[in-house]
């Protein structure tokens, strides 16, 4: 491969700090294990004094991967981690914590929840508001915020203060650390342990970051003190795909490197050496759009290539049918399936796509935990009541459905392991208002049993009343109804092409089934196409990508729009589109749910008519 100019300063730059500003797809990668090799070989550099440092484990893996493929079999020492491991490494090292130490997101998530309940917090969807607590404590730590001046968005500034302070009591009590706490932690280390700093210092000599945009304060701080006093940092970024402002990331770090290093050099990446120019212009139509950015002119090496496709499907079930078809053609036109992708939103939005590739048994990949949605209570309910209507009178069935809706029945009124509704007669025989109940309910099971699933379950809905439960139920547990509304109509579509219930439990326990084995399976999935969210995507190309779900609401996500995170979601598209070399084709659905949905404004954006 030959190298542009930029490419082979930025490879060949020797000391001191260096920013290298870069498009997507301008061999950022490429840039850095080129660089490890430089400095190996002609500057004579020790591979342990290399420490290079990348945001996901994936991507370190990949750093790993692709620097052995360039040095052929030798195998070397460089360091290659996250943030995180090297930080944990250092601790480790320093204090002799292990794993027990650390914190999971679990219990980070249940220290939250019972301190807010302790402090009588009023809290309308409580997952929701643990969640968002939980990344503004990393927030504040990862920026070094003083906790009295932090204005959560959540709740009032003095009940966060007292959420934070509690959670941090318990945490230290407990001698746990969370994942933020690895960061902060070493900050203080190096900062109250110059001995300790040295001799960090003194193994790592050259400093190459990759991803530089999506940094954080204490991140940075940590990293300024560790490349004292030769100040080898060399840094690789592109503030277009800055997309973890969210955990506190901040791509102004890339301004204020200049600031802190007035010798600094700096390059730029202006050329796409992955997509064919259709996409690099449509995706830069899009991050047109953001305002704070830097401008950058970026041009694309290869041709135009096949034109941006846009699709608009009906609902989500065409979608997956679409996608599937399309997949299924790219490739017997010679695309390897790995190198086709689907990129969605939420790990969530996998779902439905995962049931239909599996029935048709088109293989897939995916890393992220693949939901199953017949796991979901409300799911598990459905299951019930069709079990029952199909003649199960097992105890466990009955007790999970018999008060969904409120029928008042007590569990008192159950004696052996089946339920018989004419013991249920007996026992209420004395009560009239029951009696008419008991009978409802088991008309209603003879009903369902005549119905195919689709039907039984708007039956289930409409007229036994399921839909006022699950009203109900989102109220009492300060839930958001329209998100178990969500998953009800998901099963209820997905129900759609059954004609018995019979078939439609074959279907959810053979796919139930292979999920299972999918999970338990101590094989790495690494054949198939790749689902994946457009987070996971980063960093990573593939000759084909569909993105799906490309619907307001979704993209930008309607949480993060609340947050006034426009850019970012803007951003987190524009890396979506960027992964693609030679096929992209974006879909979104016209109806979600028995709802009209509109297109993302991110695929209006792509119809402005805008030089680029
Ligand atoms: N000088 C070059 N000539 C030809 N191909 C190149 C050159 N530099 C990089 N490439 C190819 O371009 C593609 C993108 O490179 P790379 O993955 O390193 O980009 P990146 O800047 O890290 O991308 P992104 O930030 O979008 O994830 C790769 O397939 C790589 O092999």
């Amino acid at each position: 491969m030959g190298f542009s100019k930029a490419q082979e300063e930025a490879i060949t730059h020797g000391t001191g700090p260096c920013l290298v500003l870069a498009g997507p797809g301008s061999g950022k990668t490429t840039v850095i294990v080129n660089r490890m090799k430089y400095l190996i070989e002609k500057l004579k550099v020790r591979p342990e004094e290399i420490l290079v440092i990348t945001f996901t484990k994936y991507a370190a893996a990949e750093m790993k991967s692709r620097f052995q493929n360039l040095m052929g079999k030798k195998s070397l020492s460089a360091t290659v981690g996250t943030f995180h491991g090297i930080y944990y490494g250092i601790l480790k090292w320093a204090y002799h914590f292990d794993s027990r130490n650390i914190l999971s997101e679990e219990e980070k998530y249940q220290i939250i929840k019972n301190v807010a309940s302790r402090q009588e917090i009023q809290i309308f969807d409580e997952e929701d508001f643990i969640s968002d607590i939980a990344a503004e404590i990393g927030v504040v730590k990862n920026n070094r915020i003083d906790i009295r001046s932090y204005h959560s968005s959540k709740c009032s500034p003095e009940d966060f203060r007292n959420i934070y302070l509690e959670y941090e009591a318990q945490r230290k009590r407990e001698r746990k650390i969370d994942f933020d706490d690895m960061l902060v932690l070493c900050y203080e280390l190096f900062s109250k342990r110059p001995d300790i700093l040295k001799m960090w210092q003194e193994k790592f000599h050259y400093v190459l970051i990759d991803e530089f945009q999506d940094i954080n304060k204490v991140q940075y701080d940590v990293i300024k003190m560790l490349a004292e006093p030769q100040q080898n940092i060399f840094a690789v970024g592109d503030d277009d795909q800055s997309i973890y402002g969210f955990r506190g990331a901040d791509s102004k770090l890339m301004f204020q490197f200049k600031e802190d290093y007035p010798n600094l050099r700096q390059l730029l990446l202006d050329i796409n050496f992955r997509s064919t120019s259709n996409i690099v212009q449509n995706a830069l139509k899009v991050i047109g759009n953001n305002e704070t950015r830097f401008e950058k002119a970026i041009h694309a090496k290869k041709t135009k290539g096949l034109s941006l496709h846009v699709q608009e499907v009906a609902d989500p079930a065409e979608e997956s049918r679409y996608v599937m078809e399309e997949i299924q053609s790219r490739i017997q036109s010679g695309v390897k399936a790995e190198d086709i992708a689907v990129l969605f939103r939420l790990h969530t939005d996998a779902g439905n796509l995962a049931e239909t590739l599996w029935e048709h048994r088109v293989p897939f990949q995916m890393r992220e935990h693949l939901p199953n949605i017949y796991n979901h209570f409300i799911a598990k309910d459905i299951k019930a009541y069709f079990k029952m209507a199909a003649g199960s009178r097992i105890r466990q069935d009955f007790l999970q459905i018999m008060n969904k809706p409120k029928r008042y029945i007590s569990r008192d009124s159950l004696t052996g392991r089946e339920v018989a509704f004419e013991d249920l007669r007996k026992f209420y025989c004395d009560k009239d208002w029951m009696l008419d109940r008991v009978d409802q309910f088991e008309w209603d099971l003879k009903m369902l049993a005549k119905m195919a699933p689709y039907a039984a379950i708007q039956y289930l809905r409409k007229k036994i009343g399921y839909d006022d439960f699950l009203r109900e139920y989102a109220a009492a547990r300060k839930m958001q109804a329209s998100d178990l509304f969500e998953i009800l109509s998901e099963v209820e579509e997905a129900a759609r092409p059954f004609s018995s219930l019979e078939r439609w439990f074959l279907h959810v326990e053979e796919y139930t089934n292979a999920l299972k084995m999918r999970e338990n399976s101590k094989e790495p999935h690494s054949s198939g196409v790749r689902l994946m969210t457009m987070h996971a995507a980063k960093g990573l190309e593939f000759d084909t990508v569909y993105i799906i779900e490309t619907n307001e609401g979704q993209i930008p996500y309607k949480k993060s729009l609340k947050e006034q995170k426009e850019e970012e979601e803007r951003r987190l598209f524009y890396v979506a589109m960027t992964r693609a070399k030679e096929l992209l084709k974006i879909v979104y659905v016209k109806n979600k749910n028995g709802k009209d949905k509109d297109p993302s404004r991110f695929v209006d954006e792509l119809f402005e008519k805008k030089q680029v």
